[in-house]
């Protein structure tokens, strides 16, 4: 579904170069768990961010179900993000102003396909929070929002950066079965970045990055269910 033909992405700040992404070749299929691990400054972020088409690349090819996304305008760009993709990260980013379900709303506006907000809110176990405003919620009940937020409109792809960075464990594991979940009801392709090998354990695929390369691809025979991984 995705595929990165030698891509590389250099920044340039001053008369420094630095190379975020050397030469990557990868191809993710639909339905798949990902999970992205490596230290910090290892390229990670970047990463998703030109698969997501967030950021340009310097030199490569990016196709997303057989379209080049390396070929689309910042409009089109923009239109395929809202059509596809959704994103979780690790600051939950609601509006203080909104109630849960206004904030849940905000996710599916615009798009084609839209998924029940009641449902959703259902699913992440919040029914009872739907006319709360974001203060009133623990951080794990924020981020729950926050993935019903970027599930409301039923993306092909959700990338998630550190979802849980901020989240103790009993929260963090509530937010990987919801990810889990999804993965396996409706084929989402999810693709988590993370520094939390625990999380390695429920991925179909493990691919890990050193200084803007991929050192390691690893295909897990088994995948563990999210209750069930290591933690700390
Ligand atoms: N906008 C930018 N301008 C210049 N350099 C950048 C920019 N974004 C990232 N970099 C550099 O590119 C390299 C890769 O950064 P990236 O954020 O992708 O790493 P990461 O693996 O996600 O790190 P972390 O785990 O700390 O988030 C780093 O050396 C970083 O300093």
């Amino acid at each position: 579904m995705i595929t990165l033909n030698n891509v590389s992405k250099i920044y340039r700040t001053g008369d420094i170069e630095t190379r975020a992404l050397k030469d990557i070749n990868l191809t993710i299929d639909r339905g798949e768990f990902i999970v992205i691990l490596g230290p910090s400054g290892s390229g990670k972020s970047t990463l998703l961010n030109v698969i997501s088409g967030l950021d340009s690349v310097t030199s490569g090819r990016i196709t997303f179900k057989g379209h080049e996304l390396t070929e689309l305008s910042g409009e089109e760009l923009v239109e395929f993000r809202r059509d596809h993709l959704g994103f979780i990260f690790q600051q939950y980013n609601l509006l203080q102003v909104l109630t849960v379900f206004e904030n849940i709303q905000l996710g599916s506006d615009l798009c084609r396909r839209p998924l029940d907000i009641d449902e959703l809110l259902e699913k992440v176990g919040l029914s009872n929070a739907r006319n709360k405003y974001p203060h009133q919620l623990s951080g794990g009940e924020q981020q729950r929002v926050s993935v019903a937020r970027s599930l409301a409109k039923n993306p092909d792809v959700i990338f998630c950066d550190e979802p849980t960075g901020a989240l103790d464990e009993k929260n963090s594991k509530q937010i990987l079965e919801i990810l889990q979940e999804l993965n396996t009801e409706y084929q989402t392709t999810v693709v988590v970045i993370t520094h939390n090998l625990g999380i390695a354990e429920m991925a179909d695929k493990v691919i890990k990055m050193n200084s803007g390369e991929i050192t390691e691809i690893i295909t897990n025979k088994t995948k563990k269910a999210a209750r069930d991984i290591s933690w700390g």
